[in-house]
């Protein structure tokens, strides 16, 4: 049994629009380190945990979190569209594995997946079809939310699950920090922004284009200081991954859904795929950190942090 971790911010906005002078070469450089870090690593298998940002989940019925036992990149902003490389059976012991931990869980044998789950092991592994992957959804952007502590348990039962396996295994938590996109969201949704969180599945290539050019402006005009959605927060950020670095995951338990939303904006809530990936190394002993990386990047909507693990 040997595990490692990388938990990253992702944007669907690289590429799209450019951060401020020097940044995106200190990133490149950083992306270079972690890539090698993952070859080094050489994982045999990736338990990917990623939210999604109604492209796949909706609120015809949304989990808090769901094991992946199939499942597909939709391709927005040019992400990889196609299947995942999902190991069948094993994604079904873990699911079993968690139900008898009593963790209710839910299972797709279709998932549909965005940026959010793919932007991230594309980059790191050059393909979401490359090395043997079990995505988990878990939902960063839609209310209610379980407690942080049902997170963290996941999280713990399925480093237990990979614990047992003969297997190199790699947890990824893509997400967060603090950015507020411009996803809709149902309390102030038109009855039109309704139907699409409802079920809006698989849309026309205009309605794609239109959604990714309202993200792509505002991302422009959030680093112009002339966008309305919530600020970054550093600060906040960086608490957050001293805490996950710190190894001491029952400290999740204490963040809380509302409290997150108004220090870190409305899809701060994608760190639950921290939590559960830094859970689910703890539950192998203590951990050792390697890159500690952190920005604020407001032409990518992102406090951009980036932490990888392996087992001490
Ligand atoms: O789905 C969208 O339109 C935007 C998503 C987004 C933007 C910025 C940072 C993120 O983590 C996102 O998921
Ligand atoms: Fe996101």
């Amino acid at each position: 049994m040997t595990l490692a971790m990388v938990c990253t911010s992702h944007t669907p906005l690289m590429g799209f629009t450019e951060p401020a002078a020097g940044v995106r070469e200190e990133f490149d450089a950083m992306l270079d380190r972690v890539r090698a870090f993952v070859a080094e690593f050489d994982p045999t298998l990736v338990v990917s945990f990623g939210p999604d940002h109604y492209n796949g989940f909706f609120y015809d019925l949304m989990p808090p979190y769901a094991v992946c036992l199939a499942a597909e990149g939709v391709g927005d902003f040019d992400t990889a569209a196609g299947p995942f490389d999902v190991p069948e059976g094993l994604a079904m012991q873990l699911a079993e594995h968690l139900a008898a931990r009593e963790l209710d869980v839910t299972i797709s044998r279709h998932a549909q997946l965005d940026h959010g789950a793919v932007q991230i092991p594309e980059l790191l592994l050059g393909g979401i079809d490359r090395v043997p992957t079990i995505p988990v959804f878990v939902n960063g952007v839609a209310n209610p939310f379980v407690p942080m502590r049902r997170i963290r348990l996941l999280g713990e039962a399925i480093g237990e699950y990979a614990g047992s396996l003969d297997e190199r295994v790699l947890f990824i938590g893509s997400g967060g920090l603090s950015h507020d996109p411009p996803v809709p969201r149902w309390a102030s949704a038109t009855e039109t922004q309704r139907e699409f969180l409802l079920a809006g599945r698989n849309p026309t290539p205009e309605a794609r284009a239109a959604r990714q050019q309202r993200t792509i402006d505002t991302g422009v005009a959030f680093a112009k200081g002339e966008a309305t959605i919530q600020d970054l927060n550093p600060e906040w950020d960086r608490a957050f991954m001293e805490l996950c670095a710190s190894g001491e995951v029952e400290g999740f338990d204490a963040y809380a859904a509302d409290e997150m939303t108004a220090a870190a904006g409305h899809s701060s809530h994608e760190v639950r795929c921290w939590v559960a990936a830094c859970a689910a190394l703890r539950s192998a002993g203590p951990y050792v950190i390697h890159e500690n990386w952190y920005r604020a990047i407001p032409e990518w909507i992102a406090g951009f942090g980036v932490l990888t693990a392996t087992t001490a």
